[in-house]
């Protein structure tokens, strides 16, 4: 096992950086601006830190540079899998943007690592975010809230944010911190979720049983995410390329699987995914409210289902439907297991109006068959029971 597993237990320490991209790279010794202040109030803070409103101009006022929502992109994926070598070629590849980088991480020795690899970019804004009880799952909630708000406070500065996480975190753990800080009417949101696996022992991790109530989170992370990046093809032949990408596509069917070495994928396949736009009226808030309940019993046999209903649906019913599948629980598989999604996605054709879907929904064209699709990721999915209550349930 790394070292870094083994900090898991005692205390973890998350760190969080917000570097300044520059064009051309800077050379290292340039001077660290270090805001000691709010990183002290950070690390003093013996309990949970109280969620305060972002300052951003005040409600109402007009400052329309500050109305401009900023996305994060959450990177995951299993120990040494790549993430960091992702989080660098971005940063040397993208040139438009000026990113911020969060970094959660357990034990010293890989900060360092990365600190120096963000500071050749340029100017390097760096506060500490102590995750008190050493479960990033558990407590990234405060302390992430906290540190994304130090960072709002330069805003400006930045328009993205990055989010690489422990290779042993819960993404949809982390990510729930997002809704938190949406409900305080905070201006970032969740762009997409991103997933390194790597080619040569990614097999292994996904496959890895574990102890019943525990999470095997190497699945967990490539159910969740938007964009799979099989990464070190280098090291492995055509066959187990194949084994590895077969098991990614079973658990997660919807994602997009790319395969590559170092990291290196085109930047318009990771960034600005707008993954969460178009679910349907589901919130990002409701979705991931519904992953922190499971996340202490999903361990495996996660698949993905998806169907075709064609005719006119009722938005109302549309919406029981769906709640009753996510947060009531209600619909069962044949062995009597609740049905459990971790992700879904609607793509309807509603009598009137639905919800919030927003502009990614195309508009059908004048006599063009109309077809509902539904993509669902979970445990426990009877296809056709599913099929049978929503066309029971949904359709006019
Ligand atoms: N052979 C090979 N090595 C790679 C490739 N990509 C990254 N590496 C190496 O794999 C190691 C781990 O890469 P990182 O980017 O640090 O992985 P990580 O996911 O950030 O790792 P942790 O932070 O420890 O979880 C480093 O030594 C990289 O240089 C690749 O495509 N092929
Ligand atoms: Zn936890």
């Amino acid at each position: 096992m790394k070292p870094k597993a083994h900090a898991l237990r005692g205390g973890a320490v998350g760190r969080l950086r917000a570097a300044r991209q520059r064009d051309a790279a800077l050379p290292q010794s340039r001077a660290v601006p270090y805001d000691s202040c709010s990183a002290r109030a950070l690390m003093e803070d013996e309990d949970c830190p109280d969620l305060v409103p972002i300052d951003a101009g005040g409600e109402g006022e007009t400052e329309s540079s500050c109305s401009r929502k900023i996305p994060v992109t959450i990177i995951t994926g299993y120990l040494g899998a790549g993430k960091t070598t992702l989080l660098n070629y971005i940063l040397t590849e993208q040139h438009d943007k000026r990113i911020a980088v969060i970094l959660n991480e357990f034990g010293e020795g890989s900060a360092l690592e990365k600190s120096l690899a963000i500071s050749q970019r340029g100017e390097l804004y760096e506060e500490w975010l102590e995750l008190r009880n050493g479960c990033l799952c558990c407590s990234v909630k405060d302390s992430g809230v906290k540190a994304i708000e130090n960072l709002m406070q330069r805003r400006g500065k930045f328009d993205y944010i990055l989010l690489e996480t422990t290779g042993l975190a819960d993404p949809g753990a982390v990510a729930s911190m997002f809704w938190v800080d949406s409900e305080l009417g905070s201006d970032i949101y969740l762009d997409g979720i991103v997933s390194v696996v790597d080619a040569k022992h990614g097999l292994q991790h996904l496959t890895e049983e574990k102890p019943e109530g525990l999470v095997n989170e190497a699945s967990r992370q490539v159910a969740l995410a938007d964009l799979i990046i099989i990464n070190k093809t280098d090291l492995v032949s055509e066959e187990e390329l194949n084994k590895v990408r077969m098991c990614v596509r079973s658990i997660n069917g919807l994602g997009k699987i790319l395969e590559t070495q170092r990291s290196r994928v085109d930047l318009s396949n990771v960034l600005d995914l707008h993954a969460f736009d178009s679910l349907s009226g589901i919130s990002l808030q409701k979705k991931l409210e519904h992953l922190k309940t499971a996340h202490a019993h999903l361990d495996k046999g996660i698949i993905t289902v998806t169907f075709e209903v064609p005719g006119n649906i009722k938005e109302e019913n549309l919406n029981l439907f769906i709640q009753d599948l996510l947060w009531e629980k209600n619909m069962k598989d044949k062995t009597g297991h609740t049905m459990d999604i971790i992700r879904l996605k609607v793509i309807v054709q509603g009598v009137h109006e639905l919800y919030d879907l927003e502009e990614t929904a195309v508009p059908w064209e004048e006599g063009e068959k109309r077809t509902n699709r539904l993509v669902l990721i979970g445990r426990n999915l009877d296809k056709e029971a599913i099929k049978e209550v929503f066309i029971a349930t949904v359709m006019v």
